[in-house]
């Protein structure tokens, strides 16, 4: 879907057109497709956190259609770590800055043991990260 992520001070940032591929209703992005988008933001507040984590959960409140092939925004941050939880949040919005959605996640720290798992290598900039998991 040409997520495009960035990070910008303690905040990820970034821009999305959703297109058929992603279609529910006609014309309109699945919420699936939503909810990846919004958990792909927040999960891109770990490189912030130089912290490795997962998502526990994710609450998505749907505010506004997500219309095809109209440019959106998304933001996310950080709202509180308590231990090993972190409250992370974000928004995705349409071009006059409607919130079409939003999410609040629940991400736990985990070793990076937890990805040997998956039984891919991991990214050379993890490498430091496990200091800081479990918090
Ligand atoms: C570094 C970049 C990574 C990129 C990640 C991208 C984002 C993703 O898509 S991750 C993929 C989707 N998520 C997953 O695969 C996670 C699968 N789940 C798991 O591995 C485990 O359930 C895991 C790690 C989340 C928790 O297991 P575990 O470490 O044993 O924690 P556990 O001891 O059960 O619980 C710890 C605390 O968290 C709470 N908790 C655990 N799960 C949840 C949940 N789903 N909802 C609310 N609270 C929860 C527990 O109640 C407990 O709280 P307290 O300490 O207050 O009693």
């Amino acid at each position: 879907m040409g997520l495009r992520l960035r990070v910008d001070g303690d905040v990820v940032r970034g821009e999305v057109t959703f297109d058929r591929r992603q279609q529910g209703a006609p014309g309109i992005a699945h919420g699936g497709a939503v909810t990846t988008v919004l958990d792909d933001a927040v999960a891109s507040l770990l490189v912030v956190l130089e912290t490795p984590a997962v998502t526990a959960n994710i609450h998505v409140d749907f505010r506004a259609p997500t219309l095809l092939h109209h440019p959106m925004t998304v933001e996310a941050r950080a709202t509180g770590r308590d231990g090993r939880k972190l409250h992370l949040t974000a928004r995705l919005l349409d071009e006059r800055a409607t919130v079409v959605a939003e999410a609040q996640a629940l991400f736990l720290a985990v070793d990076l043991e937890h990805f040997a798992k998956g039984g891919e290598a991991l990214p050379e900039a993890w490498s430091g990260w496990g200091a800081n998991a479990p918090g």
